[in-house]
């Protein structure tokens, strides 16, 4: 739902803007800017119960924990799952600090993202993990909503705007008009999907097993190589054919994993190309999914569409060949924003100064 005057009021009065992703964990503070953008992860010893790491350092020890440490992941596709876990990430992340503007004003005021869908125990479970962590109270925003504003959409006029939001566990498709979302659907596909996707390609043609830890630094490498967004067939055929000379001459890169039949540690070298078609099969669902929205949109929206196209936001928008495949299954022009992982926690800030 787009913010009302009342609701705007409410969102003015927030100090802090949450998106609890379920890779990364974001915190604006008004005033302060970019608090914290860490992965949503936490260890802990099972034995005591203590907190050993919380964020990247977490994340780093997951699949190389002994069996007293739990690396655990407290938010599943946009959703706490954990609520005491996400607490206890989110004070660690930001206690301290969140204290502090608490003593200073007398209510701390949240905002916080939410998926379109989400059912109103996902809606309970991120107001209690806010006010256990001091809130009084918390506004809840929906990230495709947030993550237009975050891009500069105009959501308010009365033409469509397409958004996704990709992320790590679910992709969200948002038609919004006059600063209401129109139609929506989710998909659970997201970054660690085509992760998982990759990690499959490289044991079946290469025989080796990739930790999945590998596949997003492998995505970064390549992501040089990935397609300029132009808009017409001509400008696309020219860029692919860049694209095809850059992938020959650079755009390729070495990971290392352990070869299925020895159990030896092997590098392969993966291109650009290569990680396309790894990702492909997961990606029909993605395109199904805006289909279907499009269906439920009225005529002329889907006339608007047409001509201005979708934006993708969210951490995997970057993903090698996803804006590319977009195209060549909607048809629709696909503009890939500027630092997508950011656009929906900036645009939950930017309502809290407007
Ligand atoms: N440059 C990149 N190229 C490809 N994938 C990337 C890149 N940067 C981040 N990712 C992937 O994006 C995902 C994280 O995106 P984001 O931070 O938007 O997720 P989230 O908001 O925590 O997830 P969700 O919306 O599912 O709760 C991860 O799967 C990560 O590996």
């Amino acid at each position: 739902m787009s913010p009302s005057s009342s609701r705007l009021e409410d969102l003015r009065r927030c100090s802090v803007a949450v998106d609890l992703g379920a890779a990364r964990t974001r915190v604006h503070v008004k005033g302060a800017g970019l608090l914290v953008d860490a992965p949503s992860v936490v260890a802990v010893n099972t034995a005591s119960g203590a907190l050993i790491a919380v964020g990247a350092a977490a994340e780093r020890m997951d699949g190389r924990t002994p069996q007293h440490i739990r690396v655990i992941r407290p938010v599943s596709g946009g959703t706490v799952v954990d609520i005491a876990m996400a607490q206890r990430m989110l004070r660690a992340l930001v206690g301290e600090r969140l204290r502090g503007l608490a003593r200073r004003r007398a209510l701390l005021r949240a905002a916080a993202t939410i998926p379109h869908e989400a059912d109103p125990l996902a809606r309970r479970a991120v107001v209690e993990t806010l006010t256990g962590v001091g809130a009084r109270r918390v506004e809840l925003v929906d990230t495709p909503t947030a993550a237009a504003l975050g891009c500069g959409l105009p959501v308010e006029r009365p033409e469509a705007t397409m958004i996704l939001v990709c992320g790590a566990a679910t992709t969200q498709v948002a038609v919004i008009a006059m600063g209401s979302i129109v139609a929506a659907g989710t998909v659970a596909l997201g970054g660690d999907t085509v992760h998982r996707a990759v990690v499959q390609y490289v044991r079946n043609e290469h025989e080796l097993l990739l930790p999945t830890q590998a596949v997003r630094p492998l995505h970064l490498a390549l992501a040089d190589g990935a397609p300029a967004r132009g808009e017409t067939a001509a400008e696309r055929e020219a860029e692919r054919e860049a694209e095809r000379e850059m992938v020959e001459v650079a755009q390729a890169t070495e990971v290392l994993g352990r070869d299925v039949v020895t159990g030896l540690a092997r590098t392969v070298r993966l291109d650009y190309e290569a990680v396309r078609t790894a990702i492909q099969p997961p990606l029909t669902g993605l395109a199904d999914t805006i289909r279907s929205v499009l269906h439920r949109c009225p005529p002329d929206l889907v006339a608007d569409l047409a001509e201005r196209g979708m934006v993708l936001t969210g951490g995997s928008a970057p993903l090698p060949g996803l804006a590319e495949r977009l195209r060549d299954g909607t048809g629709m022009s696909v503009h890939v924003a500027d630092r997508p992982a950011l656009c929906p926690i900036n645009g939950l800030a930017a309502l809290l100064t407007s």
